[in-house]
Formats: structure tokens, C-alpha cells, sequence
């Protein structure tokens, strides 16, 4: 089970509520304890007290259940392409990811459609960060834009917070090390992305499990996410059992992503990690002619905000993570160029997965 904690006197250092009290510095050890513990163990954990104002949660969310329950032609106003890798998405369309964790799995197809539609959103800097501007669906409901902005600037605010305790919990001598050699204010990449899991209807025997998203790590430092209930899971590469990450209310999921495992030369890990179905009222089962059951899995919302640097920062093995009986074992890369890696990669897997 991965840990819970309350990161509030992380959140006071870095000047968060004035009306809260000052933290002792053995609350606050306690704190960077617990996240070095947890990144080394499990590259996840749950923080709560992490600050950010619960109007901008549930504001942006329920613009997001807005902004998915419209209309196609809506949604589809600003897709992703090429030269916007933002906008909106249907995952199903693309077909990829559409499959069973078995791979015997006899479930037919069309009672089990694995989708997911998304909508992500870039910085706001556009020519610091040398990404393309924001764009927004023109006729969403007009508090769509404030909602998303809002919550893209408080998860930046905490995503800088974060850092600060990651570097601490490293033991660098500078609380700013990853913000600065990251080159975060100068324009970073971070990317917000609302995902929407339809209701689902599946069937299936005991052995399978139905999939939401597939397996995968994330490409940046860290992701911060909201997520609307069950299903999302972890695997420890050491006993390879899928793990369920639990679900609370008013807390941030924290997993360390693809480039702070580069950057701390594999001490800490990207955790892979899926999301499935969960059956969610087990009276409405239905049983089919084959003895199997006819399941259902309601509507699944997330906001995951994807933290990356500067495109142009250089990334290598951190000091403390190298020595004789632990060599460096990745060269200097630009942020960017390592993002494309990342997500070449992922390209060639699902290709080769749908051969
Ligand atoms: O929806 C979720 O809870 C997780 C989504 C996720 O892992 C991702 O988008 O990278
Ligand atoms: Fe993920």
C-alpha cells in the first residue's frame, strides 16, 4: 500500500497558508523522510494538506464532465495533431489500447471497447517554453478556459513545491536544484490532461481483467493527479502482482516519472502503472448463457498534470546517486530529446502490439 502524506509543513516552508502555523523542523524531516521512502519503494504516494484550493478542483473538474459531454463536433474543434500535441483525443479512435491484460482473452470486442477520450492543455508561455499556443473548443461552456488555466497554474504552483521536497529528500544542498538544473521558470513543458472513461459494459471470467488505459510508465519528472475513483493500479517490478493505488478524496496522486529515474540514475523508479474496471455494484451483474457475467463499470474521470523541464535543460545522473559500486549509467540528454524518445517508444510498442 503506498503511503499517504500530509505534505502541510512542506507546503508552509514554501510560504503556503499564512494562517497556518510554522512547522518544526522535525515535522518537516518527517515529511522528506516519508517521500524519499516512498519514491525509492514504490516511485508513489498519495500527498493530502497539499494546498491547493478546493473551488479549483472542482471547478475544473466539472468543466471537464462539461466539456466531455458534448458534442463530437465540439469536442473535435481542437484535436491533437502533429503540430498541436494538445486538444482533444479519443483514444478509441486510434484504436490502441483496446485489450485485455490476457492475452487468451476470449471477450468479444464489442462488449468491450477500452476508451478514453482526453483533453490537454500546454503552458501558458508559450515562446519561453517553445511550444505552440493554447487553444480552446469554441463553443465549451464558457467557464471551460478560466477552470483549466486556473488549475494548470495551482498545479505548477505545486509541482515547484514538490520539487523542493524531492530535492530534499535526495539530500541536495539546494532545495531549488531540480527547478533550477531543470530550468523550470524559464519555461517548462508541463502538460494538464482531463480524462474521461466512459460507463462501461464487460464481460469477463475471474482471470481477466478489463483494461481502462494500458500499462505504461510516464515520460516527465512527476505526475500529479486528481483521479474520480478506483481502478488505477501499479506494478512493483520485483513480484510483477498489480497493486491497487487507493482512491481518497481530496488528495493528489504523486508517481515519478521516466526522466527523475534517468535523473537519479534508476535510485528512484518510474512505476508502471494501468488503470482497469472495477465492477462497481455487483447486483446488476447479469449472468450470461456461458455462466460468464455481464459487468458494468461507471463513468471514470482523472486530471493528470504531467510535470516536465525546459526543453533545452540537461539531464544527467545526479551526484548523490553516483558512486564506484553505483556508475552513471545514462549520458547527458536534452529534456526534449528525451521526451521524443519516450514517446517514439511508446509508438513502436503499440504498433507492434496491434501487428
Ligand atoms: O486515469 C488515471 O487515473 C491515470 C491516467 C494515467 O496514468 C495517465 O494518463 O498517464
Ligand atoms: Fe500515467
Amino acid at each position: 500500500m503506498i503511503p499517504v502524506i500530509d505534505i502541510a509543513p512542506l507546503v508552509n516552508l514554501c510560504g503556503g497558508d499564512s494562517n497556518s502555523s510554522k512547522a518544526t523542523s522535525a515535522e518537516l524531516e518527517n515529511v522528506i523522510k516519508s517521500i524519499a521512502d516512498a519514491c525509492q519503494k514504490f516511485g508513489f504516494f498519495a500527498t493530502i494538506n497539499h494546498g491547493v484550493d478546493a473551488a479549483t478542483i472542482k471547478d475544473a473538474w466539472t468543466a471537464s464532465t462539461q466539456f466531455f459531454d458534448m458534442k463530437s463536433s465540439i469536442k473535435q474543434s481542437v484535436s491533437m495533431t502533429d503540430e498541436y500535441p494538445y486538444g482533444y483525443e479519443n483514444c478509441e479512435s486510434l484504436g490502441v489500447e483496446r485489450s485485455t491484460s490476457d492475452a487468451n482473452n476470449t471477450t468479444p470486442d464489442t462488449l468491450s471497447p477500452d476508451s478514453k477520450e482526453t483533453f490537454s492543455l500546454g503552458p501558458l508561455n508559450s515562446e519561453l517554453s517553445n511550444m505552440p499556443p493554447r487553444k480552446f473548443p469554441l463553443n465549451a461552456s464558457s467557464n471551460f478556459a478560466p477552470a483549466t488555466e486556473r488549475y494548470y497554474s495551482a498545479m505548477e504552483h505545486l509541482a515547484k513545491i514538490l520539487f523542493k521536497g524531492l530535492a530534499m529528500a535526495q539530500k541536495l544542498d539546494d532545495a531549488s536544484w531540480f527547478l533550477q538544473k531543470g530550468r523550470f521558470d524559464d519555461g517548462h513543458q508541463c502538460a494538464l490532461r482531463m480524462l474521461n472513461y466512459p460507463e462501461l459494459q464487460y464481460q469477463t471470467d475471474a482471470s481477466t481483467v478489463q483494461i481502462r488505459a494500458g500499462e505504461h510508465t510516464d515520460y516527465g519528472a512527476f505526475t500529479i493527479l486528481k483521479s474520480g475513483g478506483p481502478g488505477l493500479q501499479l506494478q512493483l517490478s520485483k513480484d510483477k502482482e498489480w497493486i491497487d493505488v487507493p482512491h481518497l478524496e481530496d488528495s493528489f496522486i504523486i508517481n515519478l516519472g521516466d526522466l527523475m529515474q534517468r535523473w537519479t540514475n534508476d535510485k528512484w523508479t518510474s512505476t508502471l502503472h494501468r488503470v482497469v474496471a472495477t465492477d462497481n455494484n455487483a447486483d446488476d451483474d447479469i449472468i450470461g448463457d456461458g455462466g460468464q457475467k455481464l459487468f458494468k463499470s461507471a463513468r471514470r474521470q482523472s486530471i493528470a498534470f504531467f510535470v516536465n523541464m525546459n526543453g533545452n535543460a540537461i539531464v544527467m545522473p545526479l551526484e548523490t546517486c553516483v558512486d564506484e559500486t553505483h556508475p552513471s549509467k545514462y549520458i547527458p540528454i536534452k529534456a526534449s530529446e528525451h521526451l521524443i524518445q519516450r514517446h517514439n517508444q511508446s509508438m513502436m510498442a503499440k504498433h507492434k502490439k496491434k501487428e
